[in-house]
């Protein structure tokens, strides 16, 4: 049975292996020994941590078949994305070019660097085994996060952010990073990809263009990747606007790829969430029902599964002795449930100041 768990020590290779075949490879996900490592360690002190109010914490789940010990996925919430160094960003905007003598007015698009993410929590870090792709346990391990961060809103910011990797070409070229980084770094996208990832970052501040960029400047392919995700990313961008995020004005600073965010109360996880005793019933005596994300309440044992909404006349949540023991609970505990349908996606880009 698959259920989403905080990450152990025992998961570093399956880690690796993950950060290895992520699709596209990913900053946030390194396919270093090393820093998976840390990544654990900070992960255990952040479940375990008493805290109050979000920093650098980052906490790392994997998605898991405990009956064959095997892990399957990972994914991170990075508590603040900007804590200890910025979170850059490309911020989209419109300048005016007037001139009344020559009696010309020009919109222009421009790209400016931009700090403005770095508030907000981060949904990053998401690597899935790809039997797994397209079914239920990819909505488990991608929304999992959102149950844990419903029952734990001190930990996090009230805006969520989730940066999907932007559009590569058939030859798995950047088409932006052709037009832009390529000429501050002289290095491929690959590489810096990765540099990212596994260094500091403040190499970004300084060799980063720090003047807007000027959008009919650039090569009309870099323009067309602006806000464009990874090809292989096109179902988890709809997942995440179905859930309520709404696309940003801000961009990848390497490869365009979209940021979404939310404020997290809009989600549809958060405004479906509901609590319920637990009651045990036999696996034949449960009625037939939708399927619903389920998490138990034990911060650093926590547990989400996707399991039956099946509810009791009295509001009780039926589950089989089996889901109850995934989820360590016993009768009568309180368990948080949301159903796992999401309605349609409504893709729309965010008018407001997000
Ligand atoms: N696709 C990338 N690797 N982008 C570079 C890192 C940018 C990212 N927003 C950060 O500040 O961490």
């Amino acid at each position: 049975m698959l259920v989403v768990r905080p990450v152990k020590a025992a998961d570093l290779m399956a880690l690796e292996q993950l950060a290895e075949h992520a699709v596209p490879r990913l900053t946030n996900l390194p396919a270093n020994r090393e820093r998976l490592q840390e990544r654990i360690a900070r992960s255990q002190d952040a479940f375990n941590g008493d805290v109050e109010f979000p920093e650098d914490e980052h906490y790392t789940f994997v998605l898991a078949d405990d009956s064959r010990e095997e892990v399957l996925g990972t994914a991170t919430i990075r508590a603040q994305a900007g804590a200890n160094e910025a979170y850059y960003t490309y911020r989209q905007e419109t300048l005016i070019h007037a001139s009344q003598q020559l009696n010309v007015r020009r919109e222009v698009q421009t790209l400016a660097l931009s700090h403005e993410v770095s508030d907000a929590t981060l949904l990053c870090a998401f690597s899935l085994n790809p039997r797994y792709k397209g079914t239920s346990a990819e909505s488990l391990l991608r929304r999992a996060r959102l149950m844990f961060i419903a029952q734990y809103p001190e930990r996090f910011s009230r805006i969520l952010a989730v940066a999907f990797p932007g559009y590569l070409d058939a030859r798995n070229e950047s088409p932006f990073w052709e037009s832009v980084g390529r000429h501050f770094f002289a290095r491929s996208f690959q590489d810096m990809n990765h540099i990212a990832g596994v260094r500091s970052k403040s190499f970004i501040a300084e060799v980063m263009p720090q003047f807007p960029l000027y959008l009919p400047l650039l090569t009309p392919q870099a323009r067309a990747a602006i806000g464009r995700e990874h090809p292989a990313h096109e179902e988890a961008l709809e997942e995440m606007l179905a859930e309520g995020f709404v696309r940003s004005r801000h961009v990848d600073i390497f490869d365009a790829g979209p940021i979404v965010k939310a404020e997290r109360e809009r989600l549809e996880t958060f405004r479906s969430a509901a609590w319920h005793p637990v009651r045990i019933r036999p696996e034949h005596a449960l009625p037939d029902a939708e399927p619903a994300l389920v998490a138990n309440q034990k911060l650093g044992e926590f547990r989400c599964i996707v399991a039956r909404y099946a509810l009791s006349p009295t509001g009780q949540l039926m589950l089989s002795a089996e889901h109850a023991e995934r989820l360590g609970v016993t009768e009568g505990r309180a368990v948080l449930a949301a159903p796992l349908t999401l309605p349609t996606a409504v893709d729309a880009l965010d008018e407001g100041e997000m």
